[in-house]
């Protein structure tokens, strides 16, 4: 069974071009956009959603049909139109250019699939079928979005507060080590849902015995 490999892409400023402005195009613009790309669409006519963010400025729109030449530049490639020939070319030109690309309508002509993405502020949970079944990956998602409720972003901030301040006060390895383990086994999130934010935040400051949280989520 081939299956892909989960990594986490740094595309903040980063050239992503989707060619194509279908529901689907503009799905995958969305989340482009969410983490910061700059986006380019290439496309005779696109939805309106893509339209207002093309007029707002927040997406470059070429309205015209892909030509050769323009994947250059791009960090990724979405091979998004409704046409299998333009898709295929595009996938060619894009490996062409070592460029890697995604292929909506066809798995074989995929460098990269997106996943289904729960987003809790620094927390994110991703979930493939290997395209077996996205509608699958969807419904998965929605069941595990009811647990991941938002105060996971709260206490994941907290951890990496205390991550950071034990990494600078805390020489011995072991002792870090149960200090994390600790704080993620202790009744800190359960505390946040109830909206007992002093106990839990007390829970923390016992393992450092000095104040050191600021709430930089700004979830709360
Ligand atoms: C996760 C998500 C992310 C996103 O797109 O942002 C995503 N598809 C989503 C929804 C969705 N897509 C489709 C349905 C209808 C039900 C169904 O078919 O199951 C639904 C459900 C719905 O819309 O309700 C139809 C569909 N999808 C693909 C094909 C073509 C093919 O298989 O070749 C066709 C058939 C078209 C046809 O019928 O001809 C292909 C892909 N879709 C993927 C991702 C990649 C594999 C992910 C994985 O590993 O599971 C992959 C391989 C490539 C890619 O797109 O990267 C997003 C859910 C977001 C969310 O809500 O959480
Ligand atoms: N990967 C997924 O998540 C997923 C989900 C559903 C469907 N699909 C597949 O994706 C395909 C597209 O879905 P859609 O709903 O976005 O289609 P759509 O018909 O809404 O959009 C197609 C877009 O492609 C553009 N286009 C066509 N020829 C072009 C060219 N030469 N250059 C540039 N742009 C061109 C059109 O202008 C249009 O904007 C479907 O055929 C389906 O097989 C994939």
């Amino acid at each position: 069974m081939e299956r892909f490999y989960p990594i986490f892409l740094r595309i903040k400023d980063k050239l992503c071009v989707v060619v194509g402005g279908g529901n689907v195009a503009e799905r995958k613009v969305m989340t482009l956009l969410e983490d910061g790309a700059k986006v380019k669409v290439i496309s005779p006519d696109i939805t309106k959603t893509l339209s207002a963010l093309a007029e707002a400025g927040e997406v470059e729109w070429k309205p015209r049909y892909y030509e050769v030449g323009d994947l250059l530049g791009a960090f990724l490639v979405y091979a998004a139109t409704n046409s299998q020939e333009v898709n295929q070319q595009v996938y060619t030109d894009a490996q062409k250019h070592s460029i890697l690309v995604n292929t909506i309508d066809n798995q074989e002509l995929c460098d990269f699939i997106v996943p289904s993405r729960i987003d809790k502020g620094k927390l994110q949970i991703c979930i493939s079928t290997s395209g077996a079944s996205p509608a699958l990956a969807k419904q998965i998602r929605e069941e595990l979005e009811e647990h991941f409720c938002d105060e996971y972003q709260m206490f994941l901030d907290w951890m990496q507060q205390l991550r950071e301040w034990l990494l600078k006060n805390e020489p011995d390895e072991q002792t870090r080590r149960q200090i994390f383990k600790q704080a993620v086994q202790s009744p800190i999130l359960e505390l946040l849902r109830e909206q007992r934010i002093e106990e839990a935040r007390a829970i923390i400051h016992s393992y450092t015995k000095e104040l050191i949280l600021t709430d930089q989520c700004g979830c709360n």
